[in-house]
């Protein structure tokens, strides 16, 4: 599974056509984190990333456009968690938590999250209310 958090200037990895991503073991999860209070001051707050189309609450479509580097591309993700999702919790409990007995059981789980510096990967990693 793959975090990839989304600043003002994303960086994502295409994925293959739907039918052959449903039998990947491997999860691409996007995170928009919210625009800070200096960015908020700084002038336009129109987010990069919009979803397209979801599926079965599940799989999502997002449109790409960045228009400082004129990006604008469309990429079919497992799920994506927008800025107004303030529930961060959210995201372990969906993607995370689901590894856990799996563990136990001789399988392996890895979490990592890429993206650009100050996109909110340490704050995705970190915020998490661990209740077991
Ligand atoms: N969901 C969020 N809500 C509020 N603030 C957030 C959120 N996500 C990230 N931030 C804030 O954005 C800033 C950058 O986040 P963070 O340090 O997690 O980025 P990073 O991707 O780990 O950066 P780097 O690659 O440079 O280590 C921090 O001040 C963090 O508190």
């Amino acid at each position: 599974m793959a975090f990839m958090d989304i600043p003002t200037t994303p960086q994502m990895e295409k994925k293959p056509s739907s039918s052959s991503f449903a039998k990947s073991k491997v999860r691409v999860i996007v995170r928009v984190r919210p625009f800070l209070p200096h960015e908020a001051t700084s002038g336009e707050q129109m987010p990069c990333v919009s979803v397209l189309d979801q599926e079965e609450e599940e799989e999502v479509a997002v449109y790409l456009k960045d228009k400082e580097t004129s990006r604008n591309e469309c990429y079919q993700l497992d799920s994506f968690f927008g800025q107004e999702d303030k529930n961060i919790n959210k995201i372990f409990e969906r993607e995370v938590r689901p590894l856990i007995p799996g563990i136990f059981h001789g399988c392996n789980g890895t979490v990592f999250a890429y993206g650009a510096t100050g996109s909110g990967k340490t704050y995705t990693m970190q915020v998490y209310n661990y209740t077991f």
